[in-house]
């Protein structure tokens, strides 16, 4: 025998799932390999058969109910796959096989009660009727199959519910029985067996997988498979983290740890057998029966990736047993578990300080309460001589395995899953890693389960494309051309940069849409349009925090005067902002401080390049400056792009506010432009300049000389200040000439010494390096210890669309650096 193939009830459970099964088998005879096959019962048969177990035990009717839905359940198979002159005999037997069930439970009817010895032979129906209906399927097909009731090859012993095999017994039975049955391709019931008074038996949990292990490992086969309805061993669930991906190769060391901790594809315990002899076991679809599926075998082919797979369990208790009476003193420990042996609690995890000041361990968190109170009770005389302070148990957390024997060979695998969780602001509870290097553990909130195992999984699958999660609120003229820029750079940022920018949230003023799952960034502005909720700022900042993904980034490309208020708890919850806003940093100095502080001490970033100077790299300089030491004494600037615009363009016989409507048109002025030709933009940028070289500079140290009279300054909306502005144009026309008589341009120039800032409109002559300046300029002049002599100077267009947008985008792209 070559192979022994093993179907789960999902590939036996209906007429498309036996389809498949049929033709994996017809493919493996055209292969010409020998091989026999293993089934379980339809899928939901077995729990069928124990309700109806149940309900006859309470000598209720509707037992026959569930076992005529079982026969209908076969006969609608029968009907599919049998042409009709040959039903009768077909249906026949399965009708004997009913019958004699119908038997079992009038007799538990009759007993009032279900003994386990009865539930085994009640529940061995199922494989017995899947097995003798596939039988005939196959024979139909004119392929040589026998069917094979293992209770007549596999002995256990008395103990129904769970019994063990009989090794010694069993072997000799399955070897002369396959070898009497030469080309013959067996159909073996899976799970079931019987004792030597010939009582059927069942084999407990993995019960099929183990009946093909047994048989595989007592004929010495090349291989084991595993048929079910999923590819394989995965790198994670695929419901929590949906990148994850099959492992195309296991060892069963690892297979172990995995399943150890959740991962429920195969249950290793009844793969022993198989495994003590070095058989191979691959575990393969049913439903996807071309894909290559997971071998689990002794020595694994050798893979990319430093771990193997993830696994977690969602639901554990957490009990600390700690005193400073248990420093040195042997024995504690090994009280404590032979306590919780006796008791047969069992322990997922323990960690111990070095110190030996606490033991901790993880159990599941409906034992909790019992271990607390058998543990006060079995340490009362430590606790009352306060050798033990006490049993504290900790609930609502899971816990996560990494798990490769890779992690053996690589240094820095615990350094790299710790600061992920770190940066995410992913508390760890406790830890524990084996001596054998198979696994590290880590102990968490459950409400921090998926984001934690999806940014492990990023970290150590797909270390060459990380995710930023982006939420942009504001999507007016900066936030839309973000969004095409963003668009257009997708590939580029994937192939070259190894990162994916997912959209999962956006709103504007009115609306707001949250999708975890992507926001295409193309449809993003009518998706909102169509689908997006009644913006609430709150209710979305609300949500935002309870979404709790990794790798998150806030955009606010707003010019809201309030939101920077959600700032602090968006860092809090360590969430990253990136902004053109001003309001932020240019508000009382204590909260720019607090800001700052909090975006520091957790971990999270707070960028904003585009404060000044839009997409010239203002910021970033002036920072790289301070942090290599440099020390300054002079920052002078043209600040404002829309200012520069203004007097590069207006000349003695234009319209004034003809020109300011063009540069609002033009996008370089603030959603109001009173704010531009106020001043009030400029203050802001050079008041932010100077808290970034260190001064503590408040809004009421500016002095800031007007460059508009008063009527327009003083305008109560928008369309009321360009009314004003027009009225006023032979104000502004006498400015232009006096310059220009002087052979002079004008500049509204914002100057930084001797820790005071003036700004003001000043005419300047060819000689002064901001005479030469075109379009919507910004020029911005730091003089520094090293740039002493000449200053290092920055200049280039500083506002309008593209350029800002750019710059938000650097700002958002540098966190994925750090993703
Ligand atoms: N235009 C430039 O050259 C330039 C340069 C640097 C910085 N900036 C800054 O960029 C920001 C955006 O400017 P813009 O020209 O795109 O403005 P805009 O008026 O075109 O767009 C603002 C967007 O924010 C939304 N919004 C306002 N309040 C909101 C709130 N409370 N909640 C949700 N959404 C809200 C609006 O609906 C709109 O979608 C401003 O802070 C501006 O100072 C602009
Ligand atoms: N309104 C601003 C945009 C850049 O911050 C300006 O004109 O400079
Ligand atoms: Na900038």
């Amino acid at each position: 025998m070559e192979k022994i193939l093993k179907f789960g009830g999902t590939s036996c459970g209906s007429i498309q799932s036996i389809e498949q099964v049929v033709s994996i088998i017809e493919k493996n005879v055209k292969s010409q390999s020998q091989f026999s096959v293993v089934f379980s019962a339809m899928s939901g048969v077995t729990n069928q058969l124990l309700e109806a177990g149940s309900l006859a035990s309470k000598g209720k009717k509707n037992a026959l109910e569930l076992v005529e839905q079982i026969e209908n359940r076969h006969f609608e198979v029968i009907k599919h796959f049998i042409p009709i002159k040959g039903q009768s005999q077909v249906i026949a037997n399965i009708r004997n096989l009913v019958n004699e069930l119908k038997d079992v439970l009038k007799g538990i009817t009759l007993l009032k009660e279900i003994s386990p010895k009865s539930s085994d032979l009640l529940v061995s129906f199922g494989e017995r009727l899947s097995t003798t209906l596939i039988f005939y399927i196959l024979r139909e097909k004119n392929l040589d199959v026998e069917f094979v009731d293992a209770r007549e090859i596999i002995k256990t012993n008395d103990e129904f519910g769970k019994s063990e095999v009989d090794f010694t017994l069993s072997n000799p039975l399955i070897q002369s029985y396959f070898t009497n049955l030469g080309n013959k391709i067996g159909l073996v019931t899976g799970f079931i067996g019987s004792n030597t008074k010939g009582e059927t038996t069942t084999l407990g949990r993995g019960g099929s997988d183990y009946t093909a292990s047994i048989i595989g490992a007592a004929l010495g086969v090349k291989e084991v498979e595993i048929w079910t309805d999923v590819d394989g061993i995965m790198t994670a669930d695929p419901r929590k983290v949906s990148t994850a991906f099959t492992i195309p190769s296991i060892s069963y060391a690892e297979a172990m740890e995995l399943t150890h901790f959740g991962a429920k594809v195969i249950y290793p315990p009844s793969l022993q057998p198989a495994f003590q002899k070095e058989i191979p076991i691959r575990v393969l679809n049913t439903f996807n029966a071309d894909f290559k599926g997971t071998i689990v075998t002794k020595k694994p082919a050798s893979s990319k990736y430093i771990i193997t797979g993830i696994s977690s369990i969602d639901q554990l208790a957490l009990v600390n047993l700690q005193g400073s009476g248990m420093v040195g003193v042997a024995g504690v420990s090994a009280k404590l578990f032979s306590v919780l042996s006796k008791e047969k609690v069992s322990v997922i995890l323990i960690s111990q300080a070095s110190s030996e000041h606490s033991i901790c361990f993880a159990i599941e968190p409906q034992m909790a309460d019992k271990v607390k109170s058998i543990l006060t009770s079995a340490f009362e005389k430590e606790i009352q001589d306060g050798d033990i302070e006490g049993i504290e148990v900790q609930r609502d957390l899971s816990v996560i395995a990494i798990v490769g024997e890779g992690m053996k060979k690589h240094t820095g695998v615990s350094g790299k899953l710790f600061s992920v969780l770190g940066k995410n602001g992913i508390n760890i509870v406790a830890t524990a890693q084996g001596s054998s290097e198979l696994n590290i553990s880590v102990v968490i909130a459950q409400k921090d389960l998926s984001k934690a195992l999806n940014v492990i999984h990023e970290t150590f699958f797909f270390s060459q494309l990380r995710s930023l999660h982006l939420y942009l609120v504001g999507a007016g003229l900066i936030g839309k051309t973000l969004l095409k820029q963003l668009a257009g750079q997708e590939k580029f940022l994937a192939n070259y940069r190894g990162l994916k920018v997912k959209l999962v949230g956006i709103a504007n003023s009115r609306k707001q849409l949250i999708d975890e799952a992507g926001i295409p960034i193309n449809e993003a502005i009518e998706l909102l349009n169509e689908k997006g909720n009644p913006n609430q700022i709150d209710t979305f900042i609300e949500k935002i925090k309870e979404l709790n993904l990794p790798n998150a980034v806030f955009a606010d490309c707003t010019a809201d005067k309030e939101i920077y208020h959600h700032y602090l708890g968006l860092f809090k919850s360590n969430i990253s902002v990136v902004t053109p806003n001003k309001v932020a940093n240019s508000g009382p100095y204590k909260q720019y401080a607090e800001l700052h502080q909090t975006a520091l001490q957790k971990g999270v970033k707070f960028l904003y390049e585009t404060n000044v100077g839009a997409g010239l790299p203002v910021i970033n300089t002036l920072q790289g400056l301070i942090a290599s030491g440099d020390r300054f004494e002079k920052i002078e600037g043209v600040l404002s792009g829309t200012l520069s615009f203004i007097f590069n363009q207006f000349v003695p016989g234009k319209s004034f506010m003809e020109v300011v409507k063009q540069a609002k048109e033009k996008g370089y002025t603030e959603p109001d432009p009173r704010e531009d030709l106020s001043g009030m933009d400029v203050a802001r940028k050079i008041l932010i300049l100077s808290r970034e070289i260190g001064l503590k500079l408040e809004f009421s140290d500016i002095t800031i000389e007007k460059i508009i009279p008063a009527n327009c300054e003083n305008a109560n909306s928008v369309d009321s200040f360009f009314e004003e502005l027009d009225k006023s144009n032979a104000y502004f026309e006498n400015l232009v000439n006096e310059a220009h008589q002087n052979g002079k341009k004008l500049r509204y120039i914002a100057a930084l010494e001797n820790n005071k800032i003036t700004i003001g409109l000043r005419q300047v002559d060819s000689s002064h390096p901001f005479y030469q300046m075109d379009g919507a300029d910004n020029v911005i002049a730091f003089t520094t210890k090293r740039y002493h002599d000449r200053p290092l100077v920055i200049k280039g267009p500083g506002a309008g669309a593209e350029v800002t947008a750019s710059g938000v985008f650097a700002d958002i792209v540098s966190l994925g650096n750090l993703a």
